[in-house]
């Protein structure tokens, strides 16, 4: 299932927009209800404590309590008091239940949570703005502590005290075993510190109208049927030439693997034919590729008149990249800029056939800007870059955020071995060939990210933390054959 990616101001929108169709209330009941369904799993018929908080949040769990309680569960649980009109109501449609709501309080939460199988934190959501206050941070702090002395932790949404746009916690925060999270991922369910306190993410799909829940989203997560339709199907018929012509520009001296590196990778990801222009010796990674040395790469480039399907430029190329990725994009050709052609200087450059594929490091340096402030939103900093320089954006990390004129996607996978040298190389010989083989910017981006990724978990599998870029490099055929389903697809 393609996963939407929504900010508070997604989220209150579609509430808005559910409140004035009627809508509201069912819509409560559906994300109670797949709470209640992913409590009892875990619970496994032991007791289970909702903590129920003052907003919607806190109504998503009284109407867990409600099915729970309906179900023959044994129920506990502690409310703030409640302004919210269907949280309210939802409260009085549990005391039917015969079920008791007491007090949330730090001391009550320890009690009632001895002895519970299942903590389910209701407190806050997305209504959250930070600094937690002092009451629930207490409140916090003894369902931490639940936790750790072995209660398993269900939060509703989002663990409460982590803002829903930030990989960076604001401060403590729950930290929970399963997050179930209606309609769509939060930023904060996605990356960095943010993310690892969320547990397993379990998205609960709503009954909307259809195209609500898209219009309101702030990026999407394709799965891996939507990436594979974008791969190229060949005839049987087809040959070298049909198969993309690719240049890999890059590597100077001292420098030289990362632009074999992307040779490889384009190789690996189908291309018919990969030259490597270069102004230094480059090692024989393979036979297959063809290596042609120039002694002023940038004279040559302005000078031939020699064209390819489509070209990755920057890897290992040292100073002075920024001027040879100038004449590149010039010709108009599908390019990827990537590492030391990644420079400021390109801002509004970058044309509609082109693909940017910074780390967060790179991206910093593009924007103007600390690194931190890419890694904690990398879904505003990618925008912001594909609005600075055009094209399509790939903002690499776990997972990457590739950014395009029509909005956002999220990655999926990859494997934590992916985190060493050579890896983003790989990444860029794999979108040259991408769109060498007729994808357009932002599918190429897309797919070959995620064909990538694929490859990183197969050779993960294999080598662990220990895993290489070539060794990712060997897998991308099979990684191929994983998201199509099977070898011989279109011959
Ligand atoms: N469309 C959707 O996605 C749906 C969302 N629902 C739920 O609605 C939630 C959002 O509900 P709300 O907007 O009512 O917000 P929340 O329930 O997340 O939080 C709002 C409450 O938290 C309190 N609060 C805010 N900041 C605080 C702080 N720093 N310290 C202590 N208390 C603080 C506020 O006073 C307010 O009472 C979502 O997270 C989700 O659980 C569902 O109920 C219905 C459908």
């Amino acid at each position: 299932m393609t996963e939407f990616v929504f900010r508070p101001a997604g989220v209150a929108a579609l509430d808005a927009r559910l409140e004035a169709a009627g809508l509201l209330d069912p819509a409560m009941e559906e994300v109670g209800r797949a709470v209640a369904e992913a409590a009892q799993g875990l619970a496994g018929g032991g007791p289970v404590l909702l903590l129920a908080g003052s907003g919607a949040n806190g109504g998503d769990a009284l109407v867990a309590a409600r099915y729970l309680a309906g179900w023959g569960a044994e129920v506990r649980v502690l409310a703030a008091p409640s302004r919210h009109a269907l949280t309210r109501l939802n409260r009085e449609r549990l005391a039917a239940f015969g079920v008791e709501v007491g007090e949330l309080t730090p001391g009550a939460v320890t009690r009632e949570a001895w002895g519970s199988v299942v903590l389910v934190d209701g407190l806050l959501g997305t209504g959250f703005q930070p600094p937690l206050r002092l009451e629930l941070a207490a409140v916090v702090e003894a369902v931490n502590a639940a936790r750790g002395a072995g209660t398993r932790v269900l939060a509703i949404d989002l663990p409460s005290g982590l803002d829903a746009t930030s990989a960076v916690p604001p401060g403590e925060s729950v930290r929970a075993d399963v997050t179930v999270a209606p309609v769509g991922l939060k930023p904060a369910l996605l990356f960095g510190e943010a993310a690892t306190r969320a547990g397993e993410v379990r998205v609960a799909a709503l009954a909307l109208p259809p195209d609500w829940a898209a219009g309101e989203a702030w990026a999407t997560r394709p799965d891996d049927a939507a990436v594979a339709a974008l791969l190229p199907v060949r005839r049987a018929d087809a040959h070298k030439g049909t198969a993309g012509d690719v240049w890999i520009v890059g590597g100077a001296p001292g420098m030289v693997g990362a632009a074999a590196l992307a040779g490889l990778g384009a190789l690996r990801a189908g291309a018919g034919r990969v030259t490597l222009h270069s102004g230094a010796e480059v090692p024989l990674v393979t036979p297959e590729l063809m290596v042609r040395r120039h002694g002023d790469p940038g004279g040559w480039l302005a000078g031939t008149g020699e064209r390819p399907d489509a070209v990755a430029v920057g890897m290992g190329l040292g100073p002075g990249a920024a001027g040879l990725a100038r004449t590149v994009l010039g010709w108009g050709l599908p390019t990827v800029l990537d590492a030391d052609a990644l420079q400021p200087e390109l801002a509004g450059a970058g044309h509609d056939r082109c693909v940017w594929t910074p780390h967060p490091g790179e991206a910093a340096r593009l924007l103007g800007v600390g690194t931190a402030e890419v890694t904690r939103d990398p879904l505003t900093a990618a925008r912001g870059l594909q609005e600075r320089f055009g094209g399509v954006v790939v903002l690499k990390g776990g997972p990457s955020v590739i950014a395009h004129p029509g909005g956002r996607w999220v990655s999926r996978g990859g494997h934590p071995g992916m985190a060493s040298a050579g890896m983003g190389d790989t990444l860029a010989g794999v979108i040259a060939a991408l769109l060498g083989q007729g994808l357009s910017a932002a599918d190429a981006a897309l797919a070959g990210v995620r064909l990538h990724a694929r490859a990183g978990e197969r050779a993960g599998i294999r080598h662990g933390y220990g895993l290489t870029a070539t060794d990712v490099s060997a897998q991308l055929g099979g990684a191929w054959l994983d998201l199509t389903g099977g070898a011989g697809r279109g011959c």
